[in-house]
């Protein structure tokens, strides 16, 4: 039987990220990933390919609405077999440097799906072969989820997936789900030249951000001329001679519509299928993560797991983080534990929703005496100038000191913006420190200014 220092299972971003730390102390690393084609769910359906297209999406946005600006374009619309290559283009460099990675000779790859025998032993899916660790690193990732919604199985249903591969444009399109990848995807439908109506459970789209953030989003999207329903409970999904009907409540009224398409974005759930977790003694949390401590160890304490798999956060860096926390843990070094109080998140819709630090609410719930002050872009020169007038930036403090502690940016380039108070929050600066900085101008960051010297003004 072979046997590894470390088996890591899922080459994705928390995986690759954990197999390169173990790799730099110990010599036998093992990748066991049973994807068709390796290179991780950012890489291949998700981070990457969506930027890509929303950012063209973003571009002729700016491009139709030229008059704006004093500028006269004709006309700007999509191409969508030029869009859908320019994408295949830069992912497939992407994921190309990163198959090199994981195939080199640093690691040995097993292209199987990996399920526990028992706590120290691994049964690869095809070969059969058993193998064997000192410790695991289970970095699966996630898959779409089907919440039990009648019709919902029906074929013929889009998933994020489908969307990244368009190479047509869809005449109409209904976006099932507010949250983050419903959010994107809709608002890029919609301004590549679909018709889109978005349907979302919760009063406001991207519940994990404040009602205020949300609400400038929301602004936007019906400004824009998208159909966003809010609030609603889904019935039942069916099909149309002509593609897909939703009915659903809204309130007290009672709702049908119809598209040629139909996306479920009603979120992910971690890949464990058939992984039997029990016969590891890995325990799952309520939510059917893997349930970890600090250092990414699992009730197992040598199996660790990382990324979406164990979440609490579905974001790619934080990925990346738990993979390395877990390696050097399970490797006997010293690991710092992710620190989450200076998670930053960044939603790419136009206007952006972008957070660092702590979320003001969950401060407060800490009993933080908390300092808080914004600024709004439509009374900022630069953004003036940019017609870029949606949204805010806000940040807040501990009362008794001025340490940043959290902010929030809301409006054009937010997810660029929020770094400048990430390096803030995560060195423990104050307002009067950030107040340091040679703010530019005019510049978008320079907004940032004005709160700092309002919560600079009122530390006690
Ligand atoms: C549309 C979309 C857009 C996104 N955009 C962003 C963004 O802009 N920014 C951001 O930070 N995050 C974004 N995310 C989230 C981000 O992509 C994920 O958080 C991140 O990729 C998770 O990495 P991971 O290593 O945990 O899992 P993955 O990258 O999914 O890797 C898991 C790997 O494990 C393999 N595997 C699964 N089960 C087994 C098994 N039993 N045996 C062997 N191998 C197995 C899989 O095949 C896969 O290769 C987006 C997600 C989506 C869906
Ligand atoms: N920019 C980014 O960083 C980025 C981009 C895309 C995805 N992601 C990550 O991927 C993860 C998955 O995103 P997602 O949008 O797929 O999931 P999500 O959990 O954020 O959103 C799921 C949506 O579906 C709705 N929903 C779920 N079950 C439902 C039901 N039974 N009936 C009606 N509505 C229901 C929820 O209300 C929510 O609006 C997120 O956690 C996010 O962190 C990040």
């Amino acid at each position: 039987m072979e046997h590894f220092d470390v088996i890591v299972i899922g080459g994705g971003s928390a995986g690759y990220a954990a197999a390169r730390t173990v790799r730099e102390t110990h010599q036998r690393v093992a990748i066991v990933d049973n994807s068709d084609e390796l290179g991780g769910l950012c890489i291949l359906r998700g981070c990457m390919p969506s930027k890509t297209l929303i950012y063209s999406a973003e571009v002729l946005h700016l491009a139709q609405n030229g008059r704006l600006f004093g500028l006269d374009i004709p006309s700007a619309k999509v191409d969508m077999p030029a869009l859908h290559q320019r994408k295949t283009r830069m992912i497939d460099d992407f994921k190309s440097y990163r198959q090199e990675q994981l195939a080199s000779d640093r690691f040995t790859l097993f292209r199987e799906l990996g399920a526990f025998k028992d706590p120290k032993t691994l049964k690869l899916s095809t070969s059969g072969k058993e193998i064997t660790a000192d410790a695991f690193i289970i970095a699966t990732g996630s898959v779409v989820n089907f919440p039990n919604i009648p019709g919902l199985e029906l074929p013929g249903i889009w998933t994020s997936d489908d969307v990244l591969d368009l190479s047509e444009l869809p005449e109409s399109v209904i976006v099932l789900g507010g949250g983050v990848v419903a959010c994107e995807l809709a608002q890029f439908l919609h301004r590549a030249g679909s018709k889109v109506t978005q349907v979302q459970r919760s009063p406001h789209i991207l519940k994990e951000e404040s009602p205020e953030a949300a609400e400038v989003v929301m602004k936007a999207f019906r400004e824009e001329g998208m159909d966003l329903h809010t609030g609603t409970k889904l019935g039942k999904i069916e099909k149309t001679d002509t593609g897909f009907s939703v009915e659903f409540m809204e309130g007290a009224e009672s709702m049908r519509v119809e598209a040629r398409h139909l996306v479920n974005a009603l979120g992910r759930r971690p890949a464990i299928d058939n992984m039997n977790l029990k016969a590891a003694g890995v325990t799952l949390k309520p939510n059917g993560q893997i349930q970890v401590n600090e250092h990414q160890q699992t009730s197992n304490p040598k199996i660790y797991a990382a990324g979406d798999v164990c979440g609490p956060f579905e974001i790619v860096h934080i990925a990346i983080m738990q993979g390395e926390t877990a390696a050097r843990h399970a490797t006997g070094r010293p690991a710092d534990p992710v620190n989450l109080d200076t998670r930053t998140s960044v939603v790419f819709t136009d206007p952006q929703v972008a957070s660092a630090g702590i979320p003001v609410e969950e401060a407060k719930a800490r009993g933080m005496e908390l300092i808080e002050a914004e600024y709004p872009f439509d009374d900022h020169g630069k953004s003036i100038l940019m017609e870029a007038k949606h949204g805010y930036v806000k940040a807040w403090a501990e009362r008794s000191s001025g340490r940043i502690v959290g902010a929030q940016c809301v409006g054009k380039d937010a997810g660029e913006l929020i770094h400048a108070l990430a390096v803030g929050i995560s060195m423990g600066a104050t307002a009067k420190d950030l107040l340091k900085v040679h703010w530019y101008h005019p510049t978008l960051s320079e907004i940032w200014s004005y709160p700092l010297e309002d919560i600079a003004d009122g530390v006690s």
